[in-house]
């Protein structure tokens, strides 16, 4: 088992959600949430006096859908949207919006190469080519002749996919807000993530005095990073 180097009690939880406690499945909708990691994260969410959030790219609500009632606090979209406790509004960075334009010829590209799929954001999009490899190249080109750059984006690699990220926006700055207030403040953070995007939130919690840790460099995938977490829950040291 990965080891805390410090004691449980002493800790905050900042997880990404795909990859990381889910599996990769085929479409975003798709993925599934198993029933013994929603147990293990209330319970760690107990004993760590409400201080577990989610940090993920995706936005809020579908980490609502699928985690419903269980993280304290949310990072969506990479941070663009801060939700910091169960009961209060999410805040929003103000950001560029994504062009119309780009938005017509992704759907008809999308429409050209059946399996891609774009997903819109408040202020980004992705593009899936999951079910369908061979549009990668295609896709490319498209986001490069639009020159987002130009316009305050940035193009993010992703698991199979391309995701036009506004700048100034990561999962740095949303593991720095997260641990600024309580239940978080005076806790170590501990991040984990499986993909480039993450690093930046690996960063952060090392910086902060916390442990970050990267799927597959130190649990080799999302089924042992769960069986960590259910170790964790079990853990003899909480009250050390
Ligand atoms: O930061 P995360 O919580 O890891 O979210 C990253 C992106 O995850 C989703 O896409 C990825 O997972 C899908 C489901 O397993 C998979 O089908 C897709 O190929 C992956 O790229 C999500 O759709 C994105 O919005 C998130 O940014």
């Amino acid at each position: 088992m990965t080891e805390l180097p410090f004691s449980p009690s002493r800790m905050a939880l900042l997880l990404d959600f795909d990859g990381t406690l889910v599996d990769i499945a085929p479409t975003p909708d798709s993925v599934v949430v198993p029933a013994g990691l929603v147990d293990d994260l209330l319970c760690l969410k107990k004993r760590l006096g409400g201080a577990l959030a989610i940090i993920t790219g995706r936005p809020i609500a579908q980490i609502d859908h699928f985690l419903p009632g269980i993280p304290h606090a949310v990072a969506g979209e990479h941070g663009v949207a801060l939700r910091r406790a169960p009961d209060v509004a999410a805040v929003h960075a103000s950001l560029p919006e994504i062009h119309a334009a780009w938005l017509e010829e992704a759907d008809e590209t999308a429409a050209r190469y059946p399996g891609v799929h774009v997903e819109r954001k408040r202020a980004g999009l992705v593009l899936h080519y999951r079910g369908a490899p061979g549009a990668e190249q295609a896709l490319r080109e498209m986001t490069s002749r639009w020159g987002v750059e130009r316009y305050g984006f940035g193009v993010q690699e992703a698991k199979m996919a391309l995701e036009l990220r506004p700048d100034g926006v990561d999962k740095g700055q949303a593991v720095r807000r997260v641990m600024e207030e309580m239940p978080f403040r005076g806790r170590l953070p501990v991040f984990v993530g499986d993909d480039v995007t993450d690093m930046d939130g690996v960063l952060a919690a090392r910086e902060l005095g916390g442990a970050g840790w990267l799927i597959p460099d130190d649990f080799p995938d999302a089924a042992s990073f769960r069986e960590w977490l259910h170790k964790l829950a079990e853990d003899k040291r909480w009250n050390v």
